[in-house]
């Protein structure tokens, strides 16, 4: 398929999408591109007159949209982009050029001229490759450090260098003969009014069409199989005659990230727009321009190391990860979806924060793909949606706040685990331990989200990877809230489940129940698990347990489990993935503990020493990894 290879050639940029419309968001996601989504702030007012064809204009238009964003977050090193993709669609009926409606008796206007009639939609495409070249050499990250939260006395003197490649597609559609009566009843729905043309073909609005000649993806916002062509010819490889340079030191200058704000930020100034012809003049509708820079680094003419996007990423994920964790603390994610989608201001006014910080927190959160700005204002994105709001079923919100307020300090303290081997972990989890979770309730209740919160994503496939039905009870150790025990209840109708856990934790463990017949088989047992006799069971399970303790206890905690299981028994043991032998573990697992990353054939060996036999290994969701094994006669 042409786009996949275009996708390998995109998969390590940092590509954005200049664009609110969730239609072109989900074209875009659903064919497999991985972007970030920065609607763009140009007013699109440029003069439609002073354009020859109704896809000049149109072109133009997705251009400056463009150029708009790549300007901003090239002033504000929000995140520098290495593509940016505008698009603007637009109805044509004779020469009219109809936008979106700005009210119902304007969509009625417009459908009326519609009606019984063959129109063509035109989108326009700019992709844009941006190349920084400031002051402070090639590329430029996210730079969120406090200096960058306080006013800047001048935005950056960097320069940045595009390349832009465009191009129109052409869609005709034709309209049957439409009652007054059904028009208004369409307008009435609402619809209309985000839509150029006042018409949605891809919802209700299909039912005013006849037929359709052309590309429908087109009409609906994006022209994806048009787009995958330019791609294909700007990576495979771009011709010389194909290229044209254009600089763009006229960037509408914006105000600093400090200032910049929805009523102070003015669209780019079209008279500022890209140097060379206006879009659109070509009469296939197609002018491509593949940027050079492009064409001599895949030609090896260009000497310049590659540019290190994952590096520099890498470099600033903190900053995002604090962003996510400030945003989670605010429960910004729970006010917008009761109350979203709101504009800056109101947001600060409902958190009771500062106007200009919360625009700029805003901000970051859509440039990471947490919010999505439309002209309404702020609202969550579907990952937002399922996994920031507090009280969502798939909620990681206790995680982000434990990792905020204890894991962030852990690793604060890295320098230190490495130069005196100290488990830093320890110093946060041993501070659990020593002062025992009881003596801090809210201490144990993060936990306890986080673990409930991350045991949420995986417990399906720990309780499946295996056939486990040959098993009449089992004991959860170090169980936490139950999560995997009703996954385990659930799956496994015949099944009796104990959740064994520290009596501060099985005290607090009734907040996290849900209703549900499989409750009736579960049943929480304090205790401690290097201390306390084991609950008797045919199957032990250690979910994400092993991983958190030194050599010397994990053997210990084995040999102890081992003792107690029966002949023919079963310990099922679910830990984080480690590809191979020694390897560290995905970052977003590892917690500095004590543990040491394990290999499957590690951990199989390790339940082999401990007097398990038949041990079998799988996978467990991206991860973990699970094993089992059975207990073999003495
Ligand atoms: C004709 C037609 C348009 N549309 C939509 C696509 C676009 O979202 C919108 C045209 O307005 P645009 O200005 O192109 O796009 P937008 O305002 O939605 O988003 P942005 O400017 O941030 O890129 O109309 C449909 O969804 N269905 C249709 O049948």
């Amino acid at each position: 398929m042409v786009l996949c290879p275009v996708i390998g050639k995109l998969q390590h940029k940092r590509v954005v999408l200049a664009s609110a419309s969730p239609r072109r968001q989900e074209i875009l996601s659903n064919a497999g591109l991985r972007f970030e989504v920065v609607p763009s702030r140009f007013k699109e007012k440029l003069h439609k007159a002073s354009f020859a064809t109704p896809y000049a204009y149109a072109v133009e238009t997705a251009k400056q949209k463009a150029l708009e964003v790549a300007g901003r977050m090239h002033q504000k090193d929000l995140r520098a982009p290495d593509v940016v993709i505008g698009a603007d669609t637009i109805v044509a009926v004779g020469a009219m050029i109809l936008e979106k409606p700005v009210d119902k008796q304007d969509a009625y206007r417009m459908l009326s001229r519609l009606n019984g009639k063959e129109h063509s939609v035109f989108t326009g495409v700019a992709i844009v490759h941006c190349c920084s070249k400031d002051i402070s050499g090639p590329g430029r990250t996210l730079r969120l450090t406090l200096s960058s939260w306080a006013p800047r006395a001048h935005p950056t003197d960097g320069r940045l260098d595009t390349e832009v490649s465009e191009f129109y597609e052409e869609t005709t559609v034709k309209f049957s003969e439409l009652s007054e009566e059904l028009l208004w009843e369409y307008i009435n729905s609402g619809e209309p009014m985000d839509k150029a043309g006042g018409y949605g073909i891809q919802a209700l609005g299909g039912m005013l069409v006849e037929y359709v000649h052309g590309d429908f993806l087109n009409v609906v916002g994006f022209p994806l199989n048009h787009f995958c062509k330019e791609l294909a010819r700007l990576y495979y490889p771009p011709r010389p005659e194909d290229l044209r340079r254009v600089r763009h030191d006229s960037i509408p200058a914006v105000d600093t990230f400090e200032n910049l704000s929805d009523s102070e930020a003015g669209g780019s100034d079209p008279g500022q727009s890209a140097k060379g012809g206006r879009g659109g003049e070509q009469a296939d509708g197609d002018r491509s321009q593949a940027p050079r820079a492009l064409d001599a680094a895949l030609n090896g003419a260009d000497s310049r190391p590659p540019f290190p996007t994952g590096l520099l990423e890498l470099m600033d994920g903190f900053k995002a990860s604090k962003v996510l964790f400030t945003a989670c603390k605010l429960r910004l994610f729970d006010v917008l979806k009761d109350q979203g989608p709101l504009q800056a201001a109101d947001v600060a006014r409902k958190l009771s924060t500062c106007a200009g910080r919360t625009e700029q927190l805003l901000g970051v959160c859509a440039a990471l793909g947490l919010l999505e700005k439309t002209r309404r204002g702020y609202g969550n994105t579907e990952v937002a949606t399922l996994h920031l709001v507090s009280d969502g079923e798939h909620s990681l919100q206790g995680l982000a706040e434990y990792n905020d307020a204890h894991v962030w300090g852990v690793f604060t303290r890295l320098g230190l685990a490495v130069r005196e081997g100290a488990d830093q972990t320890r110093g946060v989890l041993g501070a659990m331990e020593e002062e025992r979770l009881s003596q801090n309730r809210e201490l144990t209740l993060q936990f306890m989200r986080a673990k409930h919160s991350l045991s949420k994503l995986t417990a399906h496939h720990v309780a499946t990877a295996f056939d486990l039905s040959r098993f009449a009870s089992a004991c959860d150790l170090g169980g936490c809230t139950g999560i995997l025990a009703r996954e385990l209840a659930q799956e496994y109708p015949r099944l009796q489940v104990t959740v064994f856990d520290l009596p501060e934790v099985t005290e607090l463990s009734g907040g996290f129940q849900r209703g549900g017949r499989q409750t009736e088989r579960i049943r929480f047992v304090p205790g401690d698990f290097f201390k306390d006799s084991l609950p008797e069971a045919d199957l032990y399970v250690l979910s994400r347990i092993l991983q958190d303790w030194p050599d010397d206890k994990l053997h210990k905690l084995l040999s102890r489990i081992s003792s107690s299981c029966r002949p023919g028994g079963g310990l099922l043991v679910a830990e984080a993935v480690a590809e191979e032998e020694g390897a560290s573990r995905s970052p977003r697992l590892r917690t500095l503990s004590a543990g040491q990353p394990r290999s499957p054939d590690e951990h199989r060996r390790l339940l082999q020493r401990h007097g398990f036999r038949d041990v079998r290994v799988a996978r467990a969701g991206d991860l973990l990894c699970v094993v089992l094994g059975t207990r073999a006669a003495p």
